[in-house]
């Protein structure tokens, strides 16, 4: 198959400037599209100008007006919607990457599985992925630990994200809830609220400077602790992975796809 054609949605962000960047150094993507919302200052702009990567013939455009395999979108909740729709009307496999969706942009999602391919994940980095592994293994060594172990997630970003705790945050507390069966969220702790109860998953939100990324996921025991720890030094991690996930579900049979499907985990 020849190199998948490839639309990036939020071209203009701070991920979507970077997908564009490396996907244009790409040989096994063509990059075909740079979408914006409709009131976007830049419109019309060069996508690979504005990436700093000098003009590639892309404008910056509201409108899907070209053929394509897939849609890549780094975004907002509203851009992520447009996006489910606009690939299922033009029977695109689509790779989310927008966290802080809705539960009903995630049944519109569960739906549109039924008639695209689809790449969902809240990090589309391989280190993260593999660290989601180790803490499913941890999590379900720990299950049974008879003091009970209490689990902790701290996650670091950027002053500029708009969403708490991060997506990545909470899929560590899924994947670890779905081990230990903890019931309860406590997101940040202030005042009285008393001893920690042990079906408790912490959640503790940082917010830094120009922090691309990291997460430690604690497990607390009795005269011990264990910390894993995973830590983006730039974006494109993030990027190359979301050009994986395009590559991989160019073409795929409708469904939901992880990134452990992408990166073979
Ligand atoms: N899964 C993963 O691996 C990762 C996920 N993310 C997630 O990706 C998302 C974007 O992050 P980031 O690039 O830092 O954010 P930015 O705010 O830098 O970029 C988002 C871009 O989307 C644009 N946008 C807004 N509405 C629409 C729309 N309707 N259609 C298309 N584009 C739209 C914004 O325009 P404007 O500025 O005018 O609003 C902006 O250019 C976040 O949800 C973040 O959590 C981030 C990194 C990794
Ligand atoms: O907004 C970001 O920057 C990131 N968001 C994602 C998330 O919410 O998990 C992934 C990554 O950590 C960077």
């Amino acid at each position: 198959m020849s190199a998948p054609r490839v639309v990036i949605s939020g071209a203009a962000g701070r991920m979507g400037q970077r997908l564009i960047a490396l996907g244009h150094q790409n040989p096994d993507i063509q990059l075909v599209a740079a979408l914006e919302h409709a009131g976007h200052p830049k419109l019309g702009e060069d996508a690979g100008a504005l990436a700093g990567v000098g003009p590639i013939g892309l404008p910056l455009s509201s409108k899907l007006e070209v053929e394509a395999d897939a849609l890549i979108d780094f975004s907002v909740p509203a851009g992520a919607e447009r996006a489910i729709n606009l690939c299922v009307d033009h029977k695109i496999a689509l790779v989310m990457a927008t966290t802080g969706l809705t539960d009903d942009h995630k049944t519109m999602l569960q739906a549109a599985s039924q008639k695209i391919a689809i790449v969902w994940a809240p990090s589309m980095s391989l280190a993260v992925n593999l660290t989601m592994k180790l803490t499913e293994i941890a999590a379900a060594a720990l299950k049974d630990y008879p003091a009970g172990a209490d689990v902790e997630i701290v996650e670091r970003h950027h002053r500029f994200k708009e969403d708490s705790p991060s997506g990545t945050a909470l899929k560590f507390g899924e994947i670890v809830a779905a081990q230990m069966g903890q019931t309860k969220e406590a997101h940040g702790r202030e005042g009285r609220p008393g001893e920690r109860p042990r079906d408790e998953i912490g959640y503790h939100a940082i917010r830094v400077g120009d922090n691309p990324g990291e997460h430690t996921i604690i497990f607390g025991l009795m005269g011990e602790t264990i910390e894993l720890t995973v830590r983006a030094s730039n974006r494109d991690c993030y990027a190359n992975g979301a050009l994986k996930a395009a590559q991989f579900v160019s073409g795929k049979p409708a469904g939901l796809y992880t990134m452990s499907d992408v990166l073979g985990l």
